[in-house]
């Protein structure tokens, strides 16, 4: 699945008409109908049906729900929020099917009455706005979804809910609560944007007949478990542990060893074939009796040549956990030079800074896996703007440093240095938690030293990684219990459903 701007989606559109010569009405017709199937399973035989319709191609998918759910015999009634002028092109000719089939409309400029009748629905269709909503909603669309939002009623939105745009804009937002949104071919990054996508309720979205190439030609994948089935690399009948790469952890405090233990654990449990964990003398013993297959490295022995021990990994993953003193300085300064492909997490980050030109002259790559508050003291800006526009941020970024950049959040974004992004959807506020993190840059380590690109290696691991979660939660867990030592206990769970 892909996740499509504004932009994208009116080019997909013309090139449909322009290159494969179908009709904006008959694309309209498509979307209306594919969206009363999937509406049909809100209504039972009584439903008073309340079709919201506005001046652009949204509406026009409005006239056409409305006929054909009238079509189909349920009582409903559509509110033109629109003057009759407004209403042109595709949506034009749908209006004038409508009402040839001999259905009734209300103007909202003529009455007063709507708020009656938008009373009286069971259920809303939101056919107001759509990828073309700009600035701040105007009167009278206001006054009407502040009505809607102070009912109870079940609210459907089409393509997305009136007030929220297609992607961030900046001012306040008032927008239709939707229960769920319909959206057309594809959901817009709004509904990965934290600011927006509780307005979506939930989403689906309904295929109206675009060609494929074209979704498939736009930039950001929503990343599925078919996509992780697709690329998800099985083990070699013939393979040994060298074919599945040798990791090196290095973090660990004495205040915080529990966060190499879960990274090391979680690396483990994804395929590693050999870890070695690199620590102070207090922490590797804590972190050794809790995980028996793993080799240690003491990096506070005098005697350590750093720079030739972590000459033999594949991979290495630094900073979970790790502390902010000059020992742990010059580890991640000796990482950053070698020509390893690193992840660099947690109190590794809060060092980087210093170093970010350095980065696009690596050799290898380079993972970064910041948390809003952490992407935001990178980049000197605040964790609102950061979470506001997490697409933009992310892409600006891993473009100018050249890094793969893992921004987690409820919406984990992958970005590739090439700006290319995937959405992660798994995973639930069970997460929010200590160490969930730790568990995820454990996860990345192993996957990346698997086969399989590097997009889809870190897209893969944080999809099982909100995936052990969502399996623990829907096992015997909830989301006030879960411990990220239960989402390490759920990855068999994860690995077995993306593996069969
Ligand atoms: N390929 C596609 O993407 C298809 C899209 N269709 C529908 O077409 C929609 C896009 O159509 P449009 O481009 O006409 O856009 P909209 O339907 O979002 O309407 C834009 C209109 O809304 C008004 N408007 C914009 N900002 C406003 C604000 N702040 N306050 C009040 N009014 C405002 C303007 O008068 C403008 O004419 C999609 O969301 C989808 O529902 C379908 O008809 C079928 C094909
Ligand atoms: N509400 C949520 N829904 C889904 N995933 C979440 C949620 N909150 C946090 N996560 C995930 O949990 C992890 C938290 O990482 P991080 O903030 O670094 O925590 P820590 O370093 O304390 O382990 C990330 O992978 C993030 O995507
Ligand atoms: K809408």
């Amino acid at each position: 699945m892909k996740s499509v701007t504004a932009k994208e989606m009116y080019n997909i559109d013309r090139k449909a008409m322009e290159d494969y010569h179908l009709s904006g009405v008959l694309l309209m017709e498509n979307a209306g109908r594919a969206i009363t199937e999937k509406v049909l399973k809100h209504l039972s035989k009584d439903s008073i049906v309340v079709v919201l319709v506005g001046a652009g191609n949204n509406g026009g998918d409005g006239f056409v729900i409305a006929r054909t759910l009238a079509n189909l015999g349920f009582q409903v009634n559509l509110i033109q929020i629109a003057f009759d002028q407004q209403i042109k092109g595709d949506a034009a000719e749908h209006k004038a099917i409508y009402l040839k089939f001999g259905y009734q409309m209300t103007q909202i400029n003529q009455t007063d009455i709507y708020q009656d009748i938008i009373q009286s629905a069971d259920v809303i269709i939101d056919a107001m706005l759509g990828i073309g909503f700009q600035g701040e909603l105007k009167e009278p669309y206001r006054s009407i979804v502040k009505l809607i939002n102070s009912l109870n009623k079940t609210v459907i939105a089409v393509d997305l809910p009136s007030g929220v745009p297609a992607e961030t804009v900046d001012g306040p937002t008032l927008a239709v609560q939707a229960d769920i949104t319909y959206c057309i071919e594809a959901p817009k990054p709004s509904a990965f944007i934290e600011r927006y996508a509780n307005f979506y309720g939930e989403w689906e979205t309904v295929e109206i007949g675009l060609p494929k190439s074209l979704l498939e030609a736009c930039k950001t994948d929503v990343w599925t478990l078919d996509k992780v089935k697709q690329t998800l690399p099985k083990r070699d009948k013939h393979s040994h542990k060298g074919s599945h790469g040798r990791g090196l952890v290095i973090g660990g405090h004495k205040e915080m060893p529990g966060a190499v233990r879960l990274t090391a654990t979680a690396a483990l449990r994804s395929g590693v074939g050999l870890l070695t964990v690199g620590s102070t003398s207090d922490v590797l013993p804590i972190v050794a009796s809790a995980v028996t297959e793993a080799t240690y490295m003491d990096l506070t022995d005098p005697k350590l040549d750093f720079e030739s021990r972590i000459q033999p990994f594949d991979a290495i993953a630094i900073g979970m956990g790790m502390g902010r003193s000059d020992l742990s300085r010059q580890w991640l300064d000796a990482v950053i030079e070698s020509d390893k492909p690193i992840i660099i997490d947690a109190d590794g980050l809060y060092f980087l800074k210093s170093h970010l030109a350095k980065l696009a002259e690596r050799k290898a790559p380079t993972i970064l896996t910041p948390h809003p508050g952490e992407m935001a003291m990178l980049i000197d800006q605040t964790i609102q703007y950061v979470k506001n526009n997490p697409f933009e941020v992310a892409k600006d970024f891993a473009k100018n440093y050249q890094v793969y950049l893992v921004l987690k959040g409820a919406y984990t974004i992958v970005t590739c240095p090439n700006g290319e992004q995937t959405i992660n959807t798994t995973g639930n506020p069970g997460l929010a938690k200590g160490g969930s993190g730790d568990c995820l840059a454990g996860i990345i380590l192993a996957q990346i030293m698997q086969k399989g690109s590097l997009k889809s290696s870190l897209a893969n691991a944080c999809y099982i990684h909100g995936l052990a979660a969502d399996l623990a939660i829907e096992d015997h867990h909830s989301t006030t219990d879960l411990l990220a030592t239960d989402l390490i206990n759920f990855l068999p769970d994860a690995f077995r459903k993306c593996l069969n």
